[in-house]
C-alpha cells in the first residue's frame, strides 16, 4: 500500500467542493492505490457546513480516504500538503465579469500563497480553480518565493472539454475521438480554443468543419459557455468544474496519453512569445509528475491575433494586481 498523500481544498463547503471531494475521496483523481488525506479549508461562518460536507465523506466509508480535516486556518489546512485544488473564491454572478472579481478574489490568493510557501510540501501540485483562475494563481505563485513557480497550474481544462464535445457533435464523432484540443491563455472569454492543432478520428480538424463555423459558432460557444450556464442554472458551472479539475490533476500526476496534449495554465517561460511569468494555457504534456509546454507548433496570422489578445487582458489583469504581486 501507498503512503497516504495530503490534498487540501479551498471553499472545500461550496458547489465544487460537493462534487469534487467525493472523487478525490474515491480514488478518481490520483488512481485507485493512492490512499488520501483530505484538508479542508473554508471560511468561519460554513465551519457547520463544512462538517456536515465531512459526515457524508465519512458515510461513504471510502477505503482510499484515511482522515479529513476541517479548517478555516489556511496554516493547517496546507500543512505538508501534496496537492492543493484552490476553489474558493466568489464566483461570478449573472452580468458579472471576470475582471469584477479580480479585488475581492485577490486578498484571499495571496494569503494561500503565504500559506503554502510556509507549511506545503515542497513539491506541492497546485491548480487554481476559483476566478479569475489564471490571475488568482499568479498571485499565489508570487506569494510563494520559496516554491517553484512550475508547481502554480490555473484550470482550462473545462473549456478543454467543452470545445471536445462541440467538435465531436459537429463532426458526428465520438469526444474519445477528439485529441489535442487546446486551450490557448486565460480562462477568460479571450482564450483561444485551436482547431489547427486539433484532431478527429486521426485527421486534422479544419478538414472536417468550415472556417465560418470555427470562427463564429465555435470559438463563441466555447468562450461564452461559462456565462450561458450561469445564465441556465442562475449559478456558475459546478459539477463540471469538479471533474475538469480531476482530469488536470489526474494527468499531472500520473501523466497524459501517448500522442495528446492537454490545456494547462502555467507558468509562462516565454515559449510562443508569451510574456514570461504570465500563467498561460499552453498545450502541456505530463510525464513523471511533472508538465512540459509542446514546442514548435505553426502559429498563423490568425491565431497569432488570438494568442495576443488573451495575452494581452492576463497582463492587464497582473497589472490590475500589481500591489498583491511582491
Ligand atoms: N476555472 C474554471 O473553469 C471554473 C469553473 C467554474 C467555477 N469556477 C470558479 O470556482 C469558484 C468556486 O465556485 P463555486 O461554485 O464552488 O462557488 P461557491 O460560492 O459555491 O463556493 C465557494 C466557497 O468558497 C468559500 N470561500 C470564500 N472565501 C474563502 C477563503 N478565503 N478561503 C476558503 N474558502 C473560501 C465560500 O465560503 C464557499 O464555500 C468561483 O470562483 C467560480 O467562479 C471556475
Ligand atoms: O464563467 C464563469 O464565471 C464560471 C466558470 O469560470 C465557467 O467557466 O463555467
Amino acid at each position: 500500500m501507498k503512503q497516504p498523500v495530503r490534498v487540501a481544498v479551498t471553499g472545500a463547503a461550496g458547489q465544487i467542493g460537493y462534487a469534487l471531494l467525493f472523487r478525490i475521496a474515491s480514488g478518481a483523481m490520483l488512481g485507485n492505490d493512492q490512499p488520501v488525506i483530505l484538508q479542508l479549508l473554508d471560511i468561519t461562518p460554513a465551519m457547520e457546513a463544512l462538517q456536515g460536507v465531512k459526515m457524508e465523506l465519512d458515510d461513504c466509508a471510502f477505503p482510499l480516504l484515511q482522515d479529513v480535516v476541517c479548517t478555516d486556518d489556511p496554516n493547517v489546512a496546507f500543512k505538508d500538503a501534496d496537492y492543493a485544488l484552490l476553489v474558493g473564491a466568489r464566483p461570478r454572478g449573472p452580468g458579472m465579469e471576470r475582471k469584477d472579481l479580480l479585488e475581492a478574489n485577490a486578498a484571499i490568493f495571496s494569503v494561500q500563497g503565504k500559506a503554502m510557501n510556509e507549511h506545503a510540501s515542497r513539491d506541492i501540485k497546485v491548480l487554481v480553480v476559483g476566478n479569475p483562475a489564471n490571475t488568482n494563481a499568479l498571485i499565489a505563485q508570487r506569494n510563494a518565493p520559496d516554491l517553484n513557480p512550475r508547481n502554480f497550474t490555473a484550470m482550462t481544462r473545462l473549456d478543454q472539454n467543452r470545445a471536445m464535445t462541440q467538435l465531436a457533435q459537429k463532426t458526428g464523432t465520438a469526444v474519445t475521438d477528439v485529441t489535442n484540443m487546446i486551450i490557448w491563455g486565460n480562462h477568460s472569454s479571450t482564450q483561444f480554443p485551436d482547431l489547427y492543432h486539433a484532431n478527429v478520428a486521426g485527421g486534422n480538424a479544419m478538414d472536417k468543419v468550415e472556417q465560418d463555423w470555427y470562427e463564429n459558432d465555435f470559438i463563441p460557444t466555447v468562450q461564452q459557455r461559462g456565462a450561458a450556464i450561469i445564465k441556465a442554472r442562475g449559478a456558475s458551472s459546478a459539477a463540471s468544474a469538479a471533474n475538469a479539475a480531476i482530469d488536470h490533476m489526474r494527468d499531472w500526476a500520473l501523466g497524459t496519453a501517448d500522442g495528446d496534449s492537454v490545456s494547462m495554465a502555467v507558468y509562462s517561460d516565454g515559449s510562443y512569445g508569451i510574456q514570461e511569468g504570465l500563467i498561460f494555457s499552453f498545450p502541456c504534456t505530463c510525464k513523471d509528475g511533472d508538465w512540459s509546454i509542446v514546442q514548435g507548433q505553426d502559429i498563423n496570422e490568425f491565431s497569432q491575433a488570438k494568442l495576443e489578445a488573451t495575452e494581452t487582458e492576463l497582463a492587464e489583469e497582473r497589472d490590475a494586481v500589481s500591489h498583491l504581486l511582491p
